[in-house]
């Protein structure tokens, strides 16, 4: 359903130029953050740690990333469900995404950069871990806001320090003139956060709490940051992940990338701060990769709730 009046998500400036967290601005910044994720499951932020040269540069990549032959690509494979290459899916035929794991490494960008360049891509590497690390630090600023909101920095940081981070390319066809303007099925994401930034074409839409789609406009400098289902079960249901999906029109391809976090070799356990008696405790210690390979299990698909279903009480 779409409404006369499109809902807008929240926009927070966390450019890292006006951040200063011994100012008072940063508690605001704070407040803001989390309002926001406790109210849509995510926001869109304002963000320079990637210049507009790096943006193009990484765009670049990823178009000749897709430009290799399909023998190539699918070389890219993972232990983790769809965190290698995925593409030519009958039920999302627009959809081709490749995943670059511990992309924040350089071991990881060398390892992802030989497998489809054998004889090497200097560039494409050298960019990818740029690009990585750049949203990395957003992403850390705004879980240091979070956890600082919620007085639980100690226990974030032990988090930290088990957050992997993949880097997803992705790519979708234009409608290919067959009604088929799906790009990617609704759905939450299984990982703690999810970064998204799109070139200019859009096609990225979040569904509100209240049912309505809303279409995320692509001007950059954004970057839309967005809660996981980990994420949802280690606040305590506090922070929603929200249904997204993408819908393809026009004549343009879309180019879109992905940093997504998890956590690795560490039980999630619900920090006690988050349960009250206006929040009973709604989730079990949960390991994240298990519960990936829950979700691709025949009961975690067909679920209506996965994490719930998962590790909920
Ligand atoms: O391409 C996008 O904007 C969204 C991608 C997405 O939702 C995902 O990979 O989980
Ligand atoms: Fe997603």
């Amino acid at each position: 359903m779409k409404s006369m009046t499109q809902p807008k998500l929240p926009v927070i400036d966390l450019s890292v130029k006006n951040l200063n967290p011994s100012s008072s601005s940063w508690i605001t910044k704070c407040d803001e953050v989390i309002s926001a994720l406790e109210e849509h499951g995510c926001f869109i932020a304002m963000y320079d740690g990637v210049s507009q040269e790096l943006h193009d540069a990484i765009f670049l990549a990823s178009g000749d990333l897709f430009d290799l032959p399909i023998e190539v690509k699918v070389l890219n494979t993972s232990d983790t469900p769809s965190h290698g290459y995925v593409g030519q899916e009958p039920i999302v035929p627009l959809y081709e995404g490749l995943g670059i794991e511990n992309a924040t490494t350089a071991e990881g960008a060398e390892r992802f950069t030989k497998l489809m360049w054998p004889s090497g891509n200097e560039s494409f590497c050298k960019n990818a871990l740029m690009f990585s690390k750049a949203v990395a630090e957003l992403d850390q600023i705004v879980m240091r806001m979070v956890a600082k909101s919620y007085g639980i920095e100690e226990r974030y940081e032990l988090l930290r320090r088990s957050t992997t981070y993949l880097l997803r390319f992705i790519k979708y066809l234009r409608p290919q003139g067959n009604d088929q303007n799906l790009g990617l099925v609704p759905h939450t994401d299984k990982s703690f956060m999810s970064i998204l930034h799109q070139q200019h074409v859009k096609g990225l839409e979040i569904k509100t709490k209240d049912g309505q789609w809303i279409e995320v406009d692509p001007s950059p400098p954004s970057f839309i940051v967005m809660a996981g289902d980990a994420c949802m079960a280690w606040s305590n249901g506090r922070i929603e992940a929200p249904c997204h999906r993408v819908m393809m029109q026009g004549n343009e391809d879309r180019l879109s990338l992905g940093l997504f976090t998890f956590i690795r070799d560490l039980k999630i356990e619900i920090p006690q701060e988050l349960v009250d008696e206006g929040h009973p405790l709604q989730f079990e210690a949960f390991d994240n990769y298990k519960y990936i390979h829950y979700y691709y299990t025949d009961e975690g698909k067909r679920s209506k709730c996965p994490i719930r279903s998962y590790c909920g009480i």
